[in-house]
């Protein structure tokens, strides 16, 4: 690193935010702008199978997936180790950005950052960027303490998919942030347009505000997930049936959609060459087309749904039901 003695710490950003509110997008535009640095990227994702690693764009960084929980209960272990290995690593990197799953609560990850000695002295925690959606935030804000939570402890939030809500709407949402956390900047934002200097190299984490506001950060945790929420994950080696798919999965949103807080998959479609992406919050969903399946591997379509009350049997079956004749 230019300028900059070889054991300096190293700038932490933990990108936070809600089931589909836009993290990975900002992590993207982050990751695409030519500023020159060099990030290594953490992913935490809910659900057994990764997709978000897919998802993020390819460039000279690496990315770290973690799946096997989430970031800030089970995995601390895995999340410490991560950076370990980083830190020993003669190439250096400007910062590391921590995408964590929608679900998680950051003050534990960002505790991570001041509690283990090694990972304390080489890192310092930058600042904390929620990305809310501007359409569902108020949903949620009534109905998850992780929600909460997120907006509590950012230093910039970005209030995002403003398109999708009027004037009179955001304005309601500005004055309801303020009121749970008057320090954050909050910005608007559209696909998460914002100048990198607003997310990244803020110097923003301010221990002493944290612990103001929440005085057993740096002690045990004690929370708890909100254990109504599950994922089941769908995992299928034959192409399927475009029609058949449209079919099933109009059904699932308009029958299940309340129910559903995040659905994402990577599907191969028979007749077809490229990945197709599918993926919604609720009754909003989104497809596009990725890249061709890379020759010699399996095409195998993967699709993550996390919500309440879901039936893992029941979507198993009618997922089965897709594949092409
Ligand atoms: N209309 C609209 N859609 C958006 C905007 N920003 C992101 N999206 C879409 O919202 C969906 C979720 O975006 P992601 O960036 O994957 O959200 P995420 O927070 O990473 O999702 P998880 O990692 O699953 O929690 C995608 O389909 C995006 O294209 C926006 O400003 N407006």
């Amino acid at each position: 690193m230019e300028g900059k003695e070889p054991m300096s710490a190293i700038p932490v950003t933990v990108l936070t935010g809600y089931l589909g509110a836009g993290k990975t997008t900002l992590l993207n535009r982050i990751l695409s702008e030519p500023h020159g640095k060099r990030f290594a990227v953490i992913v935490n994702e809910f659900g057994e199978i990764g997709i978000d690693n897919d998802l993020v764009v390819g460039a000279d960084q690496e990315v770290f997936e973690m799946n096997n929980g989430c970031i800030c209960c089970t995995v601390r272990g895995d999340l410490i180790r991560i950076i370990g290995g980083l830190l020993k690593r003669k190439d250096a990197f400007d910062g590391i950005l921590i995408e964590t799953t929608g679900l998680a609560d950051p003050a534990p990850v960002a505790q991570t950052f001041f509690v283990d000695p090694d990972v304390s002295k080489r890192t310092r925690m930058d600042g904390i960027v929620t990305v809310a959606d501007a359409r569902h935030l108020a949903q949620r804000l009534d109905d998850s303490h992780e929600a909460q939570e997120q907006i509590a402890f950012a230093d910039v939030i970005l209030l995002n998919k403003i398109d999708l809500v009027d004037e009179a709407g955001i304005v309601v949402l500005e004055h309801r942030i303020r009121s749970m956390n008057p320090f954050a900047r909050i910005r608007r934002t559209e696909r998460c347009s914002v100048a990198l200097d607003e997310v990244i190299g803020l110097g923003a984490f301010d221990l002493d505000r944290v612990l103001a506001m929440e005085p057993g950060f740096l002690g045990e945790d004690d929370h708890e997930h909100d254990q109504s929420v599950t994922s089941v994950s769908l995992q299928e080696d034959r192409a399927l049936d475009p029609a058949a798919f449209d079919q099933w999965f109009r059904t699932l949103i308009q029958v299940q959609g309340v129910d559903l807080l995040r659905y994402k998959g990577i599907l191969s479609f028979k007749g077809s060459d490229r990945r197709t992406v599918v993926q919604g919050v609720h009754m909003l969903a989104d497809s596009g087309n990725l890249s061709v399946w890379p020759a010699g591997l399996p095409r195998t379509s993967r699709f993550v749904l996390i919500g309440r009350n879901l039936d893992g049997g029941a979507l198993r079956a009618g997922f089965a039901a897709c594949v092409a004749p």
